[in-house]
């Protein structure tokens, strides 16, 4: 891990020329401002506010509605307007309506550019004359000002071609005519020989070729600035000042997505060609470059917008080619001041830096975009924006000794190039531009948010002996003309950390091999110690898996209880309902046959007596058959007319008795009907009781589905006590591994690996322990189940 993040105090690394006995020469104009070169204490973070005026078309709008309100030089109001999510929240009870922020200073809408250039940039741009390194970039949303405040227009520049007017006035007759020295790695100057000078111009002259004469009328003229230039620029004084020469070296590069590519590399025509990224590295000092990043020389202000058209065009070159708007990436535009002895072959005295940054727009992307790589790409500058942003918060938070903590500076390859400028390379300033449109207040809240938090970063910059930063001199090969100081050691070389893209091309193959050594040890004991981390995190993983599935088979359990007992419930209802269904049809239908069958009692009695009648008539004629049979015809005569009349009687009986048995019959067959129907809804109920038994068989089957579940969940909890058992067995296995014994490079990662593959093996005499136990915890669920 770096240490250098670990401490969020602002720690001074370096500050290259800051020595005032180089620059600090009796006469030496630009150290008239004394203060600059001071052994300086802390000081805030300059944070400068510009408030952007409106368009037409915004007035037509309605967009003007008195959301910015600047109190005083370094006091402005924000207030949220009706539509706003603020005001929505404020009237919810959240947060307030109105926020006031305060700047280092606050510049409103009628603020010209060159007001605006004096107010900010002035101690900036002759600090770096004078040999500081210095960095400014914008911040705010899109469209609120950012590139006009860096670029400007051809026929008002912004900072940057001011500042460049202002170098140039300095360095004037003072240039070194060649360009065999250019800028390289970090802060190191390369020595070109005849042919690579050549090669330099040519590629210069090709890079300015390659702007088209329409273009060209675009490019701001040094003229321009200078009739707003501030007339209190410092003047050359060549006479005192001529024994030194400077040259000035530009480059100019975007972060896309996370790449960095180069704006002044030739453009890949071919649609499929990819542009190529480049390398973030850090050199010996540990201060973050872009390697194979292209550097040309420049000889004045309008070379230098030249090349700033170039790379702009560049820009929207990609911009059109990806549908993208220049505004998703950022771009960073740096002037490199050599400092050199006088003379035809002159020695580097010292190297200064300039940075000037254009951030993306910081609108997030819930506003503006939604899917895909509109998405990603918001992702990628928000997350640069964010990590900056934690950085700024760190830093913050970090000035309070007892909470130093870590800053994310190698989150983001915008923040770890920011890394050196907050930790003492240089100056730094940053620059929040707004607009006043009502419909962009949210975000113009966040954007002041985030400022607020900057504001109270406390910059230090501590400058060491200019021997310990001289820059050193390569060859063309890499190689260092000039001897290294002493005091720098193979530790300065190379960054201590592991993560960092080393250029490896500037050390000896002693020092290599020497440096291979020392991280394959660092390698050893950073696997073992990850090793111990993943060990802690699967042990903490099992527990957590434990415990879920725990939490899972308590819930499944009492689900299916839930569900066991509502069920049962059901149909014990159910049936219930069907017994007494049941028990009321039988009842209805006993009833209806009683009915049926009911004959009432004074019928029934006077068929008695009937019937009686008819038993005594038979019997009388019975006896006056006798009689007839024994006394003769005569002495029956009487007798058989009695004896006709009582046949006649009887056949009228008989006939009566028929009609009553018809009578009977069809009593019978209504009562057969009846019990035919009895027998049919007996059939029915029957049916019904079948139905319902098979409901309660797919109730079963439901019941048993549920119950495997609850078995899967004990399998599962099984396998999280296999897991923990092979993750102790693991633990012990690590454990014994002997942290402090050097081993031989081959055998140590053998046996790393060994212990690793070996480490289920080792483990699973621990499984069957740990089985037992998971048994004994599984019998309480299986039992309850
Ligand atoms: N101070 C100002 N005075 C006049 N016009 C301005 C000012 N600031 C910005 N503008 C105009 O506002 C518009 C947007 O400005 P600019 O392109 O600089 O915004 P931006 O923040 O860089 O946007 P993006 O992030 O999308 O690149 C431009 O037309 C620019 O000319």
């Amino acid at each position: 891990m770096d240490t250098r993040e670990d401490s969020a105090v602002l720690c001074a690394e370096q500050s290259s020329l800051l020595d005032p006995s180089l620059y600090g020469g009796a006469g030496d104009t630009l150290i008239s401002d004394s203060s600059l070169l001071n052994n300086e204490a802390s000081h805030p973070l300059k944070v400068y506010l510009r408030v952007r005026p409106f368009s037409k078309a915004e007035l037509a709008n309605n967009e003007s509605q008195d959301c910015v309100t600047i109190e005083n030089s370094e006091i402005v109001a924000l207030r949220a307007p009706k539509d706003s999510s603020t005001m929505k929240n404020c009237e919810r009870g959240i947060g307030q309506s109105v926020h006031k922020f305060t700047f280092t200073r606050i510049f409103g809408d009628g603020t010209t550019q060159a007001d605006f250039f004096e107010g900010t940039m002035k101690d900036l741009v002759f600090s770096f004359a004078n040999g500081q390194n210095g960095l400014v970039f914008t911040y705010g949303v899109t469209n609120a000002g950012k590139t006009f405040t860096i670029q400007g227009t051809p026929k008002d520049g912004g900072i940057l071609p001011r500042s460049l007017d202002v170098v140039f006035d300095h360095i004037k007759g003072r240039q070194y005519a060649k360009m065999n020295l250019k800028p390289y790695l970090g802060n190191d100057v390369m020595k070109l020989d005849p042919s690579q000078v050549k090669q330099e111009e040519a590629t210069k002259a090709s890079l300015l070729s390659s702007l088209k004469e329409d273009h060209m009328k675009t490019v701001l003229s040094s003229s321009n600035l200078r009739s707003l230039a501030s007339e209190d620029a410092p003047a050359n004084d060549q006479g005192v000042d001529d024994q030194y020469q400077f040259s000035a070296w530009v480059s100019f590069f975007e972060i896309y997505n996370e790449y960095v590519y180069d704006l002044l590399d030739q453009f890949p025509t071919s649609k499929n060609q990819k542009r190529p990224a480049l390398k973030i590295c850090d050199d010996q000092l540990g201060t973050s470059y872009v390697k194979d990043l292209k550097w040309f020389n420049i000889t004045s202000t309008e070379e230098a917008c030249k090349i700033l058209q170039i790379g702009n065009k560049n820009r929207s070159l990609a911009s059109t080619k990806m549908n993208q708007q220049s505004s998703r990436s950022h771009s960073i535009f740096t002037i490199r001041l050599l400092k050199l002895s006088h003379g035809d072959d002159p020695g580097v005295l010292g190297v200064s830096e300039m940075s000037l940054c254009d951030l993306a727009g910081s609108e997030r992307c819930n506003k503006t975009q939604t899917v895909g790589d509109r998405l990603k790409e918001a992702g990628n500058i928000n997350n640069s924006l964010l990590i900056l942003g934690k950085c700024i918060a760190a830093l913050k938070h970090g000035q309070n000794p007892k909470k130093a903590g870590y800053v994310p500076f190698r989150e983001s390859k915008l923040t770890r190039l920011f890394q050196p400028f907050f930790c003492g390379k240089g100056k730094a300033c940053m620059i929040v531009n707004i607009n006043q449109c009502a419909s962009t207040y949210d975000e113009t809240l966040h954007v002041m948010k985030f400022s607020a938090v900057a504001k109270q970063v406390v910059q230090t910059i501590q400058p060491r002996n200019f021997d310990f930063m001289s820059p050193r001199i390569v060859g063309k090969d890499g190689k260092v003309i000039t001897e290294m100081d002493a005091n720098v050691s193979m530790e300065d070389l190379l960054s201590e950390d592991e993560d960092d893209e080393v250029d490896i091309s500037i050390l000896s193959s002693e020092d290599l091999l020497k440096k291979i050594e020392e991280l394959k040890e660092k390698l050893m004991s950073e696997r073992q110690s990850k090793l111990m981390l993943e060990l802690q995190i699967r042990k903490e993983m099992g527990e957590a898996m434990y415990q879920q599935m725990v939490q899972l088979d308590e819930t499944w359990s009492k689900r299916f209880e839930d569900f066991r007992e509502t069920t049962e419930e059901q149909l014990e209802n159910r049936l219930e309902m069907y017994k007494k269904a049941i028990k009321n049809h039988a009842y209805r239908q006993a009833m209806e046959d009683l009915e049926e069958d009911y004959v009432p009692l004074d019928e029934f009695q006077a068929e008695q007596e009937k019937v009686e009648e008819r038993d005594r008539r038979i019997e009388e004629l019975e006896v006056a058959l006798g009689l007839r049979k024994q006394f003769g015809d005569e002495g029956g005569t009487d007798l058989l007319s009695s004896v006709d009349s009582n046949s006649r009687a009887l056949d009228a009986l008989t006939k009566r008795c028929q009609e009553k048995e018809k009578i009977i019959l069809s009593l019978k067959v209504q009562i057969q009907n009846i019990r035919d129907e009895a027998d049919l809804n007996g059939r029915r109920l029957a049916e019904e009781n079948d139905m319902l038994k098979q409901h309660l068989k797919i109730k079963e089957q439901e019941i048993r589905g549920l119950q495997n579940l609850a078995e899967k969940a004990i399998q599962l909890e099984a396998s999280v006590t296999d897991l923990q058992g092979q993750l102790d067995a693991s633990r012990k296995i690590a454990s014994t591994v002997d942290v402090c014994e050097p081993k031989p490079k081959k055998g140590l990662f053998s046996s790393i690996k060994n212990t690793m593959s070996g480490t289920p093996k080792k483990a699973k005499s621990v499984e069957k322990t740990e089985e037992t136990t998971g048994l004994a915890r599984k019998k309480p669920l299986l039992a309850r189940k």
